[in-house]
């Protein structure tokens, strides 16, 4: 018996790797199916326009279906970009002889408005492939196409998707609201006679590709054999993640980023097993006098583009504290467990994103000399300097010293002190690129 589940892909290939198939691969890799290809078009593309498409002969295109479902087998398969009636055609003879499921996403011009499927092969789309779907999932203006209704809101989308159901005979059908106006971005699925609306916030992001992807991660988790509702529950997350975590590569449209669903467990287990390593060698070293009165904490954050909040940063909960003779972190490594470190870290990466890692330590004069004799770039705020309305404002005060110290210098810094203010302790922070460095740092200034 095959363990592992595969998904085929029946699209176009997009040079830029943003869409198509390219993207198609990466999101079944993401939900660890195998990848399954057959190219019907070879587009010359980048974030900005599409200025060649060299579409594949039919029987080509058939051929790639037929030997990869009969060697290797398919578990789901989802057609994009068809680009002609031929295409089509041969496509939806193809898959006849099988029984996998079949998402299709009506793929008609790209996000930088290129066509990619011929005007006249939308009625062949229509007649012979959206009849074999297991589901269609048309963005706002596909629906409008395959209906001739407009679509503005999510009661045109409802009417829409149960027009295409039934006039077509898909089995489902999803209308797609990244396009229509509003805060959040719904997605209205039609299914057994029953509507499930999908909802998330609307991001600003990267964009190109996500109805590629969103429909490999609705095949790659029917594949794995989820039901339609749990797939397309799954997909969502996936493609929000997606959206927001784009890396900004190219001058038009960027690319949905497939790779942060895996990547951010990934990352968070390393984090958590690396600065875990460092409390204890920490605690080992027991440096008591540099302890704080509030407690020290040591961080370590996602990397970029991937840290964002003080949830995406590692620290130790309850903090590391003076126990009689000895220094005990209180509780364990956890995401979310700094406040304070996890701003400084966060404004620290906006200047150099590759030092993820920090510790606070108690100030004194020695240590901050001793960083100096050492060799380390040594900058500092301070606290009487900040302005009223970065006082006013709740978890200000950080960020703006962070920045100012990092200013004040024309050299990144390992080491930022302030002299405190009325009720807040003077501090010193060290700076890293990982746990490793950031004691290795501190072991010099013992
Ligand atoms: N800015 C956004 N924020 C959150 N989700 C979004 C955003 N834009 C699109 N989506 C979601 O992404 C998925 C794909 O929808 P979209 O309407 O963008 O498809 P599409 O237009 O077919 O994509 P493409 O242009 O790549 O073919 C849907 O789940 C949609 O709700
Ligand atoms: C080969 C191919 N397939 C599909 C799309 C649609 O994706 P988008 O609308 O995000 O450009 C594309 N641009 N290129």
């Amino acid at each position: 018996m095959r363990l592992v589940r595969t998904a085929l892909t029946i699209a176009g290939s997009d040079s830029g790797g943003g869409a198509g198939i390219e993207a198609d691969l990466k999101t079944f890799t993401a939900f660890g199916v195998h990848g399954l290809v057959a190219i019907t078009s070879v587009t010359a593309q980048n974030t900005q326009t599409v200025t060649a498409i060299h579409d594949i002969p039919p029987e080509v295109v058939s051929e790639q279906i037929r030997v990869v479902a009969e060697d290797i087998g398919v578990d789901a398969a989802k057609t994009g970009m068809l680009s002609n009636a031929e295409i089509i055609k041969a496509v939806a003879k193809t898959v006849k002889n099988y029984d996998f499921p079949l998402v299709v996403d009506p793929v008609m011009i790209a996000k930088s408005g290129a066509p990619l499927l011929r005007e006249d092969a939308v009625d062949a789309l229509i007649k012979y492939i959206l009849p074999l779907a297991t589901l269609v999932t048309p963005n706002r203006f596909e629906a409008e196409k395959l209906t001739g209704m407009e679509i503005r809101n999510v009661n045109d989308a409802k009417l829409a998707a149960k027009k295409i159901a039934e006039e077509t005979g898909a089995k489902a059908v999803i209308v797609k609201g990244g396009h229509l106006e509003g805060k959040e971005a719904i997605d209205v699925l039609y299914h057994n006679g029953a509507y499930k609306l999908y909802r998330a916030p609307k991001v600003d992001g990267c964009t190109h590709g996500t109805g590629c992807s969103f429909s490999a991660a609705i095949t790659a988790n029917l594949a794995k054999g989820l039901s339609l509702e749990d797939a397309v529950s799954v997909a969502k997350e996936f493609i929000t993640l997606g959206i927001s975590t784009g890396h900004k590569i190219g001058h038009g449209h960027c690319p949905v980023n497939q790779s942060a669903w895996i990547e951010i467990p990934a990352e968070k287990w390393r984090i958590y097993e690396e600065l875990t390593r460092a409390v204890r060698e920490f605690e080992r070293i027991n440096p008591i006098k540099l302890i704080p009165e509030v407690g020290t904490n040591f961080v370590y954050a996602l990397p970029f583009p991937y840290a964002r909040t003080k949830e995406d940063v590692a620290g130790v909960k309850g903090r590391i504290v003076r126990v009689g003779n000895e220094v005990r972190a209180v509780g364990s490594v956890e995401f979310g467990a700094s406040d304070h470190l996890a701003r400084a870290i966060l404004t620290f990466m906006r200047f150099y994103p590759k030092y993820r890692s920090a510790i606070n330590v108690r100030y004194s004069e020695e240590i901050v000399e001793l960083a100096k004799e050492q060799g380390f770039t040594v900058s500092f705020y301070d606290r009487r300097e900040e302005p009223i309305e970065v006082k006013e404002k709740e978890g200000a005060t950080i960020p703006w010293g962070i920045e100012v110290a990092v200013k004040r210098i024309n050299k990144r810094p390992d080491v930022i002190y302030h002299l405190g203010d009325i009720g807040k302790e003077p501090m010193i922070l060290i700076f890293g690129r990982n746990p490793r460095e950031v004691l290795d740092k501190l072991r010099l200034l013992i």
